[in-house]
């Protein structure tokens, strides 16, 4: 994979995103989160249920409203984006959703789920240019004219999946922000729809944020990881650095629940615990790189110990 390092195509600036702000049952989804995205590069964000990755997916695309920061997408402010930019923006940035069947509209025909891009942004010439990008799209997904006039039940999950990823393609877009794209799947099926999606990126030079609870595939798909906790982003590096040397002790408990599959080696497998506290000690911390590219969060303090623990 190549990633242009000079090119960002998202910046995210000490975003905050409070729910419910000032009420009882206020929630802090995201808390002074920072990072880039570069063009051409996937940027897996993982962490456990309730982390907060699919708040951080949706306020990027501007589908929830931040409560601090900022997020430019091609240098533009997101949250300042109107008319021909905001439109141009929606088309530019997708989203594929993680439960193909709730995210499909049943009584559509596939070919009309795929065109919706399409026609809301007036992409094709003729009602024969429609038909041929649909084709064109159901082919690269690896599905056939025939599955055009079907609906969506008619089809397995891993084949919906494909029908949302030919939706997102649909309108050539810069941006997809995956969400748990896998998760609903069999995992007979996950790598055959993390295969296809690495290779649309290639042939497409897209730029993903892809969003998953297992490690394991996402460093596959993965240039860099973003590990999330309670609406923190705990430690960002590249994905073989993350996976292969994690610093941060939340992200040594993500790795260490991986089930492995030589049989001795899962047998011989500790789960470590992650003991949360020094999150809420009330401690002032930063993103601190330690490695080359490898930053976490931490105090001073801790960062050396980071650094040390890395040699
Ligand atoms: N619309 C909302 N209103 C209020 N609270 C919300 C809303 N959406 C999410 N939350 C809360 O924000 C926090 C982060 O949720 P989010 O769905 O972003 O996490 P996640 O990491 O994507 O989890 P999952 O893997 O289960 O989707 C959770 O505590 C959740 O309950």
């Amino acid at each position: 994979m190549t990633t242009d390092k000079t090119s960002k195509l998202v910046e995210i600036k000490n975003l905050d995103l409070t729910f419910n702000q000032g009420r009882s049952n206020a929630v802090h989804a995201l808390e002074n989160i920072s990072f880039d995205i570069y063009e051409g590069e996937v940027f897996g964000l993982v962490g456990e249920s309730g982390s907060g990755k699919t708040t951080l997916g949706r306020t990027i695309l501007k589908l929830y409203q931040a409560s601090g920061g900022q997020i430019l997408f091609d240098g533009q402010d997101v949250t300042k984006l109107k008319g021909r930019a905001l439109s141009d923006f929606r088309k530019d940035s997708q989203m594929i959703f993680q439960d193909p069947h709730a995210s499909l509209n049943s009584r559509m025909k596939v070919e009309d789920i795929i065109a919706e891009g399409i026609d809301i942004h007036h992409l094709a010439k003729s009602k024969a240019d429609r038909d041929a990008q649909v084709l064109h799209l159901l082919d690269l997904v690896g599905l056939n004219k025939d599955h055009a006039s079907r609906y969506p039940h008619e089809f397995s999950g891993g084949q919906r999946q494909r029908i949302g990823i030919a939706r997102a393609l649909a309108v050539d877009p810069k941006f997809i922000i995956a969400d748990e794209p896998i998760s609903a799947l069999d995992v007979s099926v996950q790598a055959q729809v993390v295969n296809l999606m690495k290779d649309l990126q290639k042939k497409h030079s897209l730029t993903y944020l892809f969003i998953a609870h297992d490690l394991s595939m996402v460093k596959y798909i993965s240039d860099r990881i973003g590990v999330m906790h309670w609406g923190k982003l705990l430690e960002i590096g590249p994905a073989d650095a993350v996976y292969n040397h994690p610093l941060h002790p939340y992200t040594k408990s993500l790795l260490s629940a991986i089930p492995v599959p030589d049989p001795e080696a899962e047998r011989q497998r500790q789960a470590i615990t992650y003991n949360p506290s020094r999150e809420s000690d009330g401690q002032e911390r930063s993103m601190v790189e330690v490695g080359d590219g490898h930053f976490v969060l931490a105090t001073p303090v801790e960062a050396e110990e980071y650094r040390k623990d890395q040699k």
